[in-house]
C-alpha cells in the first residue's frame, strides 16, 4: 500500500529515498515538463523559506557541480531580485544542463569555493540527493570554515556530506539551522546520526506526485469521547504483570492516562497503583471478551511461568503489544508463532532487542525495520531518538522528533502501554504503534529536561488534548 505524494498533506509526510524521488522527478520529466522548470520551482521556494527564516542578512551561497547546485543559482537570482546582498561560489563548472543554464540565468560572478570570504547567512547546495561518496577533503573543509562562520546556515535540500538513504554521515558535517526538503522529506531528514545534522527540516511544496511507501510520524487525530461511550468502548487494556511489578505497573498506568476507559493489571505486587486500576488474574483478564488489547512483558519475567503466560496472551486472539522480557522470550522461542496471530503484533525492541530477535539486519534502519516486520509479520517498533515503525506490507514510519532525555529507565514500559491503549480504542496495530510514539514524545516533551518515566503518565492528558 502506498499514498500518492500529490496530496499536498501527505507529501509533507511523504519519504522518500533517493532512487524514489528520482523515478518520481524521471515520471513528471517524460510528461514533457523540463528539468529546469523543477529547478525552478525548488530555488523559488528556498529562497522563500530562506527569507522567512533569515530575515536576509548578506549570503553566500556554494553551488556543487549537479542540480544541487543548479539550485543554488535559482536561490541566488530570487534573492537578489529582492534585494539581499548575495555572493556565489563553486565548486567549479556546472556538470547539467539545467545548472549551466541556472548558472547562466544567475549571471553574476561566480568566486572559487577555495578563495570565498564568509557571509553571515551560508546556503549549502553542494550536493543533495546525488552525493555518492565522501567530499573531498578540501571542500569539506571549506564547507566547515564558512559554516563556522556564519551567523545561519541552510542547507537545500539536504546538508552536503550525507547519506540519502541511511542517513549516515560520509564526511564531516557542520550543523545547519534550517534543511529545505525539496518536494519530498528523504529518510536523513528523519534518521540519525543525519538528522540532527539538519536542524529545523521544511519541506518544499514541488508537487512530485510519487507514490511512498514511508512516512513521518504526524500527530494522530484521536476524537474524544462522546456520550454514546462507556469504559469498554473507550478501550479495556490488560496488563500482564510479573517478576518486577513495577515496570507493568508503568505501563497500566500509562494505558489508563492514554485514554483507556477500563485496565487490569494481573499478576502478583506491591506498590501504589491509581485505585482506576484493577487487579485481575490471568486467566479472567485474557477470557474477557471486551479486552481490548493485552500488553505483555514489562516486569514479565523470563522463567518457564513467564513463558507460558506469554503464550497465553498471544493465543488469547485479543491485539497486543509485546515489549521487553516478552521480546526476550520470543527470542527464545521463535517467530512462528507470531505468524499464526490474526492481526500482528505489535512488537516494541529498543536495539539490542532487536538484534537479539532479527541478528545483524543490512540497510538502514528503514530497511531494518521493514525486513524484520515481513519476517516475523508483526509491526515491528524500532525505538531509539528516531523510532521506526514498520508493518509487515512494506508500509513504514518514523518518529523524528522525541525528545533525547527519553533515554532512560522505564520509559519503554510507558510506550507499550500508550501503545495498548491506542490498539484497545479500535486503532489498527500500524495506525496504533504510531499513535503511541507520538503521544510518548509529545507528553516527554512536556514533561522536559531530566523525565523519569513516572512522569510521562500525568504529561498525557496535554498531549492527548492536542490530538482531539
Ligand atoms: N526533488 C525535487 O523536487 C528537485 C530536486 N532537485 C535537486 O536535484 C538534486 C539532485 O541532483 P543531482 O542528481 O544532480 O545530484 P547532486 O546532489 O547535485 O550531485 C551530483 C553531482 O555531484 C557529483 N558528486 C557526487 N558526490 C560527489 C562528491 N563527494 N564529490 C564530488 N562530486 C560528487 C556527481 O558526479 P559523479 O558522482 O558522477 O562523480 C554529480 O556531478 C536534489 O538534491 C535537489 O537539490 C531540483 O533541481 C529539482 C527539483
Ligand atoms: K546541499
Amino acid at each position: 500500500m502506498s499514498t500518492p505524494t500529490s496530496d499536498p498533506a501527505a507529501a509533507r509526510r511523504a519519504i522518500l529515498t533517493a532512487a524514489e524521488t528520482r523515478a518520481a522527478e524521471e515520471a513528471i520529466f517524460a510528461h514533457g515538463v523540463p528539468v529546469a522548470d523543477l529547478m525552478e520551482q525548488a530555488g523559488a521556494a528556498v529562497a522563500e523559506a530562506a527569507w522567512r527564516f533569515a530575515a536576509m542578512p548578506p549570503t553566500l551561497i556554494l553551488c556543487g557541480p549537479g542540480n544541487n547546485g543548479g539550485d543554488g543559482y535559482v536561490v541566488a537570482r530570487h534573492l537578489r531580485e529582492r534585494g539581499v546582498p548575495v555572493r556565489v561560489a563553486a565548486t567549479g563548472e556546472p556538470a547539467t544542463e539545467a545548472a549551466r543554464e541556472m548558472r547562466a540565468r544567475w549571471g553574476g560572478p561566480v568566486e572559487a569555493l577555495a578563495d570565498a570570504k564568509p557571509a553571515p547567512l551560508l546556503i549549502d547546495a553542494l550536493f543533495g540527493t546525488g552525493l555518492s561518496r565522501p567530499l573531498d577533503g578540501d571542500v569539506a573543509g571549506r564547507l566547515a570554515e564558512l559554516a563556522a562562520a556564519a551567523k545561519l546556515a541552510i542547507a537545500v535540500d539536504l546538508p552536503s556530506g550525507i547519506a540519502t538513504d541511511d542517513g549516515a554521515i560520509l564526511s564531516p558535517v557542520p550543523r545547519f539551522d534550517l534543511t529545505v526538503a525539496l518536494g519530498v522529506l528523504k529518510p536523513a531528514h528523519v534518521l540519525q546520526p543525519a538528522a540532527s545534522f539538519c536542524g529545523r527540516v521544511a519541506v518544499a511544496d514541488i508537487d512530485l506526485g510519487g507514490e511512498a511507501r514511508a512516512w513521518r510520524v504526524e500527530r494522530p487525530r484521536l476524537a474524544a469521547p462522546t456520550p454514546a461511550d462507556n469504559k469498554y468502548t473507550r478501550g479495556l487494556v490488560a496488563v500482564i504483570g510479573g517478576a518486577m511489578p513495577g515496570a507493568a505497573m508503568l505501563a497500566a498506568t500509562a494505558a489508563a492516562r492514554a485514554g483507556a476507559g477500563y485496565v487490569v493489571l494481573t499478576g502478583e505486587g506491591a506498590g501504589t497503583l491509581p485505585h482506576a486500576i484493577v487487579r485481575r488474574d490471568d486467566a479472567t483478564a485474557l477470557a474477557d471478551p471486551r479486552t481490548g488489547a493485552v500488553v505483555a512483558g514489562p516486569g514479565l519475567g523470563r522463567d518457564i511461568a513467564a513463558r507460558r503466560r506469554l503464550r497465553a496472551a498471544m493465543d488469547s486472539g485479543h491485539p497486543i503489544v509485546i515489549d521487553a522480557d516478552g521480546l526476550a522470550l520470543l527470542a527464545d522461542a521463535g517467530l512462528s508463532r507470531l505468524r499464526r496471530l490474526a492481526m500482528p503484533a505489535v512488537l516494541t525492541p529498543h536495539e539490542g532487542e532487536f538484534k537479539r530477535l532479527f541478528g545483524d539486519l543490512p540497510g538502514s534502519k528503514l530497511d531494518r525495520a521493514r525486513e524484520a516486520a515481513r519476517r516475523s509479520e508483526a509491526v515491528i517498533v524500532l525505538k531509539g531518538a528516531d523510532s521506526v515503525v514498520a508493518h509487515p506490507d512494506g508500509r513504514a514510519a518514523v518518529a523524528a522528533t522525541a525528545p533525547a532525555w527519553l533515554a532512560s529507565a522505564g520509559t519503554g514500559d510507558v510506550l507499550a502501554g500508550i501503545t495498548g491503549a491506542m490498539l484497545a480504542r479500535g486503532l489498527d496495530p500500524f495506525a496504533a504503534a504510531q499513535a503511541g510514539l507520538w503521544l510518548h514524545g509529545a507528553a516527554a516533551a512536556q514533561a522536559g529536561p531530566g523525565l523519569i518515566a513516572d512522569d510521562l503518565p500525568a504529561h498525557l492528558a496535554s498531549a492527548l488534548a492536542a490530538c482531539a
